[in-house]
Formats: C-alpha cells, structure tokens, sequence
C-alpha cells in the first residue's frame, strides 16, 4: 500500500478539497481507498459524537469504508489551532494514538491511504509556552519535570516516512508560504511527489504569471492544476502509477 500526506501552503489552501478529488481519481483508475484526517479541528456535536467536515468528506470519497474513529482518531470541537484546542480541554493532542490509527491503517485492504494534515506543514501539535493547565497547580510540590519540548505534525510525518504532496492554494501571499514550505520538507528529510496548484480564488491577478513563478521556486514535479470550482482530476497514468508506486 502506498500512503502519501497532504499538505498545505495554509489552512484553507484546498488540501480538503483537491484530497477529494485524488481520491476519485484513484477510484476511477479500480484502486482501494481511504482518506485519512489524523487531527481534526473544527467539529459538530452529533449522536454519534464530535464530526468534522474533512473527515466526512474523506471518508465519502474513500472506496474502502472504514469507521468514524479510524478516519479521524482526534476530533477536537473549536475550529481553532489544535493544539489549542486540546488545551483548553485541559489535555494535549495524543500522537500515539495517531501514529497506532496510522499502523491499523496500514493493515487493511487498501491500494492508498491519503492522510491530509491540518493548516500548514508547521502545524504545532503541542507547544509547552501555554499558561498552566487549570488543575497543574496540584502538583507544585512535584520536584521540576524536564523542559518539555515543542512539537509538529511535520515530525510524525517524517518519522513515518510518507511522502508528501504540497497543495498551493493560488492566492496572493502563496509565493512566499510555497517557497518556505517547499524549503521546510526539504530540510526535514521528507520526500516531495510533488505540488498541485489549486485555484481557491477565482479572480487572482496574473495567475499564469504566479504559476510560472511557482515552476521556479519549488524545484519538485508538477502533479496536476485544480481549477476553480473543477469537479474532477485526471491524473497523468506517470502520476499515478507515482502515486501508488
Ligand atoms: N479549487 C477550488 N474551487 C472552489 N472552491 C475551492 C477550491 N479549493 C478550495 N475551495 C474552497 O475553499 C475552502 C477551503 O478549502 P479546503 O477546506 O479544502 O482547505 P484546507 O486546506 O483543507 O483547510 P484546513 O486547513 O481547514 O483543512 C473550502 O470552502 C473549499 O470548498
Ligand atoms: C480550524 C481550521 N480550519 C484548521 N482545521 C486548523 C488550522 C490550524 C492553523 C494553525 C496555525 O498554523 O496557525
Ligand atoms: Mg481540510
């Protein structure tokens, strides 16, 4: 099985939107899918428990149908930066139980396993410079724990050695978080299929020029072009056979 991250230059750059549209194309080409949303920020209270927009959808263009849980293990109800979120609950985002859903993942019947992340590649999942969690005053007597440490989605990303595909969202400001994104999964060791340039805003001055200028700043394949409001993908059979290579 071959599993592949989605990235974005931001939130709201159409990583949801083009995952989607991977995912039927994949389908199309008769291969088995699941989308995967690992953390999810921004959701509905339902009988059935907190849901989220992206992880719906994910699982809707997935061909292989998997439970709630195993498509979204960390559904949190603000739609604000996750790790604040959990916060505010007085908990922290459990990446080991990411990483677990990640390996169940891994184990079923499938031919692709799309994970999209959320906001941008640097999406903190926990940093410790946030005030005091209420009931931490209990434990000041406690001898001093070690410092603790930032971390980011992009480091379980790494550590699980997907590959990553990088979604500019085509808006002004783009040549900047693409350049530094593409930079960032560099450094990080990570490896880059390729970038899709989607069309979130219909009327952006010289966007053929801002696509020209981000050939030249992302030295990485040009996977495919997302119009606005485009319905559907046709994906290169070289893409594809990348993609599930
Ligand atoms: N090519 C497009 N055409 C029309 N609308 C689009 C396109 N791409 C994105 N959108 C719209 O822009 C908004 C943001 O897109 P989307 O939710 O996919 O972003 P995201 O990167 O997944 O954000 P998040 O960080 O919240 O996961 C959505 O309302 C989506 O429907
Ligand atoms: C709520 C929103 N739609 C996303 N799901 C979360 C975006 C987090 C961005 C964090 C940041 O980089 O500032
Ligand atoms: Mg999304």
């Amino acid at each position: 099985m071959q599993s592949v991250f989605i990235t974005g230059t931001d939130t709201d750059a159409g990583k949801t939107f083009v995952s989607v549209l991977l995912l039927e194309a994949i389908n199309r080409a008769g291969f088995r899918t699941s989308g995967f949303k690992p953390i999810a920020a921004g959701c509905e209270q339902t009988a059935e428990g907190l849901r989220n927009d992206d992880a719906l959808n994910l699982q809707r263009a997935s061909s292989h149908k998997l439970p709630y849980n195993m498509i979204n293990p960390i559904a949190l109800a603000a739609p604000i930066a996750p790790h604040i979120a959990a916060h505010n609950l007085g908990t922290r985002i459990d990446m080991q139980l990411v990483s677990k859903t990640l390996a169940a993942l891994q184990e079923e019947d499938i031919d692709f396993l799309l994970v999209e992340g959320a906001g941008g590649w640097r999406l903190p999942t926990f940093l410790p410079s946030l005030k005091p969690l209420l009931n931490e005053k209990e434990h000041e007597d406690e001898p001093q724990k070690q410092p603790q440490k930032a971390e980011f989605l992009s480091e379980f990303v790494a550590q699980a050695k997907l590959p990553v595909i990088l979604v500019v969202g085509m808006k002004l400001g783009c040549l900047n978080h693409a350049a530094l994104t593409f930079e960032q999964i560099k450094r990080d060791n990570c490896e880059l299929v390729g970038w899709i340039a989607n069309q979130v805003d219909p009327d952006m001055d010289c966007y053929a020029e801002n696509l020209a200028s981000l050939h030249a700043l992302i030295d990485a394949p040009f996977l495919a072009e997302v119009k606005h409001g485009q319905k559907s993908i046709e994906l290169a059979e070289k893409t594809l056979s990348q993609l599930l290579a």
